[in-house]
């Protein structure tokens, strides 16, 4: 039985206005993978999300690296944001005012889970760094599209609590490409690593045929001594 293609970049050139980030790429993804997209900064993963975003549409749940947050509105309303397209602008602007009793429910769930609960009413201008970090996952699992996308979205957050994050977003998607810095997340909790250096896509291959070492080339200053292996 052949995999769906998602998407596929052949020979491509990315980047912005007349600035090429990646340069002559090619690569596709198939549904039912889930990519662990690495490379130090400024090497494109954001340029390369954008592109598969602007590719799937509405297939595809996004959660910025900004998480794109509106900080004086409530956790609440920042992830009922994730369905505001389905529903009437004047349904929109009723539930400001007055929260629809269904999306609350729903919505109280999600952060039950998330460990945002009692946070509902709070403005995210009020909360942690890992707390904002975690209404932008909830907004993006609030969309439940197909594919989820995420750029960067358990930055910041401790090993533990991003183990059980990835393990959400990964129940609710078959098919992920996430950008992340921890390499022992890569090859543990994905299929697939998509590994960026210099312009190009220098690496793609399954987790499982991957090492620590193999991941530290992506990185210039990189030592494979400075990983510690994650708790079985
Ligand atoms: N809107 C933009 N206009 C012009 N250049 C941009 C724009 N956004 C990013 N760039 C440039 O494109 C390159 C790739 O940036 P990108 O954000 O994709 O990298 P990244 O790998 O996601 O970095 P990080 O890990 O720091 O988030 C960088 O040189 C950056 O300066």
């Amino acid at each position: 039985m052949s995999v769906e293609e998602l998407v596929r970049f052949d020979g491509e050139a990315l980047g912005h206005a007349r600035h090429t980030v990646l340069a002559d790429l090619t690569l596709e993804l198939r549904a039912g993978e889930r990519v662990a997209l690495l490379g130090p900064s400024g090497v494109g993963k954001s340029t390369l999300l954008a592109a598969l975003r602007r590719r799937l549409g509405q297939r595809a749940a996004w959660c910025p690296q900004e998480h794109g947050l509106v900080p004086p509105l409530s956790v609440y309303h920042n992830i009922y944001m994730g369905r505001l397209e389905r529903h009437s602008a004047l349904a929109n602007l009723v539930n400001l005012l007055r929260p629809r009793r269904d999306a609350w429910r729903d919505i109280q769930a999600l952060c039950g889970e998330l460990g945002l609960e009692g946070l509902l009413k709070r403005p995210v201008a009020q909360l942690s760094g890992g707390q904002r970090q975690r209404v932008a996952i909830a907004r993006a699992l609030y969309q439940a599209r197909d594919v989820f996308l995420g750029d960067e979205p358990v930055a910041s957050i401790d090993p533990h609590q991003a183990r059980r994050l990835l393990h959400m977003v990964q129940n609710q998607h078959a098919t992920c490409v996430i950008a992340l810095h921890q390499r022992e997340l890569a090859l543990r909790h994905f299929d697939r690593v998509w590994g960026l250096r210099d312009g190009q896509l220098i690496l793609d291959a399954p987790a499982r045929d991957l090492t620590l070492e193999d991941l530290d080339t992506l990185y210039p200053d990189a030592h494979s001594s400075d990983a510690q292996p994650e708790p079985a």
